[in-house]
This record gives C-alpha cells, sequence and structure tokens, in this order.
C-alpha cells in the first residue's frame, strides 16, 4: 500500500455548490488552510454524479473542480441514510429536494415513507459523509465519516440545512437544526469524516 498524499499548500478549493454545507467545510478546514474558494465562487460547473457510492461521487466532484481549476480541491458527498428505507434517500439526498431545493417536500416524503415501509426497524437513521481531497494530476485521497441517530417530525428547529430538522444524533434530545454549528461540528458525520482526512492528508 502506498502512503497517503499530504496537502501542503495553502489554498483548497471547495467543490460544493451547497452553501450550507460550504459554511460548514469552511468552519472545520479554517484551522488548517489559508484560502478556500468555493467552487460557486470560481464559476466552475456542478458535475452530474454519476457514481453509485458516496465516496465515488466525492472523488468525481473533487476531480472536476482541480482538473477545471489546477488547485487541489476537497468535495464532500453526503446524505441521510434511513434503516427502514433501506438506505434510501441516501445518495439521492439532494436529488429527492428537486430543482427546488425543497427540504420540506424531501422531509414529508421521507416521513410518507417510513409510515408505509411499517416493518420493525423503527426510525434508525444515519448520515453519512464522504470527503475526497484531489489534486489537478488526478490523485485523489477518500473518507467517510457517519452520524448515528432517530428521525422525529414534525421537523424541528431552524439552524443547519437540508434534512437536519427531522434527525436526533445519540446521545441528544434535540435536532441537529437545534443545534449551534459549533455543537454540530463536536457530533457530526461532516466532523467526523475531517478527523480522518485531517488525520491522513494533514498530519
Ligand atoms: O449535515 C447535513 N445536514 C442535513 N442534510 C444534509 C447534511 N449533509 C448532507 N445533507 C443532505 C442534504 C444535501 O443536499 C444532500 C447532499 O447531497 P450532495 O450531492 O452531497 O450535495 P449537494 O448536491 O447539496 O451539493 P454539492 O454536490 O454541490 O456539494 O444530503
Ligand atoms: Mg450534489
Amino acid at each position: 500500500m502506498t502512503a497517503p498524499r499530504r496537502f501542503a499548500g495553502d489554498t483548497l478549493v471547495i467543490a460544493s455548490h451547497n452553501r450550507g454545507k460550504v459554511r460548514e467545510i469552511a468552519d472545520l478546514l479554517a484551522a488548517h488552510v489559508r484560502h478556500f474558494p468555493s467552487a460557486a465562487e470560481l464559476d466552475l460547473p456542478e458535475p452530474e454524479e454519476t457514481e453509485a457510492t458516496f465516496v465515488g461521487n466525492a472523488a468525481l466532484k473533487a476531480r472536476a473542480a482541480a482538473l477545471a481549476s489546477g488547485l487541489p480541491a476537497l468535495a464532500d458527498d453526503s446524505g441521510l441514510w434511513v434503516d427502514a428505507l433501506d438506505g434510501a434517500p441516501g445518495i439521492y439526498s439532494a436529488r429527492w429536494a428537486g430543482p427546488a431545493k425543497d427540504f420540506a417536500a424531501a422531509m414529508e416524503r421521507v416521513r410518507r415513507e417510513l409510515e408505509a415501509a411499517a416493518d420493525r426497524r423503527g426510525d434508525r437513521a444515519r448520515f453519512v459523509c464522504a470527503l475526497a481531497l484531489a489534486w489537478p494530476d488526478g490523485h485523489v485521497e477518500a473518507v467517510e465519516g457517519t452520524a448515528h441517530g432517530t428521525l422525529s417530525f414534525p421537523p424541528r428547529g431552524g439552524k443547519g440545512f437540508g434534512y437536519d430538522p427531522i434527525f436526533i444524533p445519540d446521545g441528544h434530545a434535540c435536532t441537529y437544526a437545534e443545534l449551534d454549528p459549533a455543537q454540530k461540528h463536536a457530533i457530526s458525520h461532516r466532523a467526523d469524516a475531517f478527523r480522518q482526512l485531517l488525520a491522513r492528508c494533514f498530519a
């Protein structure tokens, strides 16, 4: 096995068009990288997510941004994995919200499908976050983080983004959307993935 490649520069493109994610990634990177322009700021195209896994899609997005910008790029592919739905919406989490990014509708669809599933698996779910760091020569380092919890309806809380208002992380009584950013960073799937990436590529 070859050693992981280290990130050495001072500029890292955040290869995401999701403002909520870009905000969280910037928080988590701030102590480690000086400049982190986002794909939207650099006007980079948003590639189609054609892979079948979180890691595959993160690598695809990171590589596209690194090639287009000539700079190392970090992509995040993430989503909500519902046990009773065999992992849906999973890699389709953004697509369930449609082009209008209607997460109220997406959360309602989760509630409806969970009710229709009505087996004994209950309301267990997890958030998954794959992070991929790519260089302009095509090299990629990838990790995957997880946070386990339960789903709760109706949605609660106004912080965060996406499916945060229906996810109660294990050990807490409130949803992700009721936590301050620092509290979410202490336990989130994205923070878990960052711990792994930092140990692997920034140590
Ligand atoms: O911490 C989170 N809290 C709530 N919801 C979350 C979270 N993390 C991912 N999610 C959901 C919403 C997001 O839209 C989808 C990821 O889909 P995903 O394709 O990785 O991101 P995206 O299309 O929104 O932006 P982009 O691909 O440009 O990074 O999963
Ligand atoms: Mg996406």
